[in-house]
């Protein structure tokens, strides 16, 4: 497996948040329309995603038919997706809203139609604010996985973030509503 990805050996300490969703809970959803895990989303991929032990997340994905690229597989850049939505819950553990900067994928072994895929995120550290974060995906033995992934999220200031786009959101009067909130 090659990999650009590198975790720095001077880390910053990490603790999870106190006010972070407990081990087994549902995530709070960041955006009800969000593609990955947005339960209003028209099209999405509607993941429910949970908070594990320690600085982990974890979700299950049924592969739908649609989501197919190959013949009989799930397309890569759905699994992708999938990736960067679960590992980008992985920073609220510890506190920040944080958007991905990188990512990357390492297809290990086709995904067939029709399955179910597990998907686990681990935060692996932090330093000032790049959140560095390892995802696993498997079919059945947890101990064959068929997708690993690595990303690095960088930690926003939501409001001052999202402001200039926030009037495309489907969702604008709400978001501004939220964001305006001391
Ligand atoms: C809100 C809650 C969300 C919860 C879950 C969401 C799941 C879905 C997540 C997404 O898909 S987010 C959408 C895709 N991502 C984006 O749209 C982000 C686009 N990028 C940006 O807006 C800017 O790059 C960003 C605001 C994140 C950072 O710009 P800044 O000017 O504030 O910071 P800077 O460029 O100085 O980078 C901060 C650190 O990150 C590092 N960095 C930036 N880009 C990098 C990169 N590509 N690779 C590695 N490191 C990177 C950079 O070197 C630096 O490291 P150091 O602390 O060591 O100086």
């Amino acid at each position: 497996m090659k990999s650009g990805f590198v975790v720095p050996t001077d880390l910053d300490p990490i603790e999870r948040h106190p006010k972070a969703v407990g081990p087994g809970e549902r995530m709070r959803m960041h955006n009800h329309m969000c593609y990955g895990c947005g339960e209003d989303s028209p099209n999405g991929l509607h993941l429910e995603i949970y908070a594990g032990e320690g600085f982990t997340i974890r979700a299950s994905m049924e592969v739908e038919p649609h989501f197919e690229g190959g013949p009989g597989v799930l397309h890569g850049g759905i699994l992708t997706t999938a990736f960067d939505d679960v590992m980008g819950m992985a920073p609220l553990l510890v506190g920040p809203s944080a958007v991905t900067v990188h990512l990357e994928v390492d297809f290990l072994r086709p995904i067939p139609v029709g399955s179910t895929l597990e998907l686990s995120a681990t935060l692996l550290g932090r330093q000032r604010r790049k959140l560095y974060t390892e995802g696993v995906a498997h079919i059945g033995d947890p101990d064959q996985p068929v997708a690993v992934a690595h990303a690095i999220f960088v930690s926003i200031n939501a409001r001052e973030h999202f402001a200039e786009h926030l009037d495309k959101s489907q969702i604008s009067d709400e978001y501004k509503q939220r964001l305006s909130r001391p």
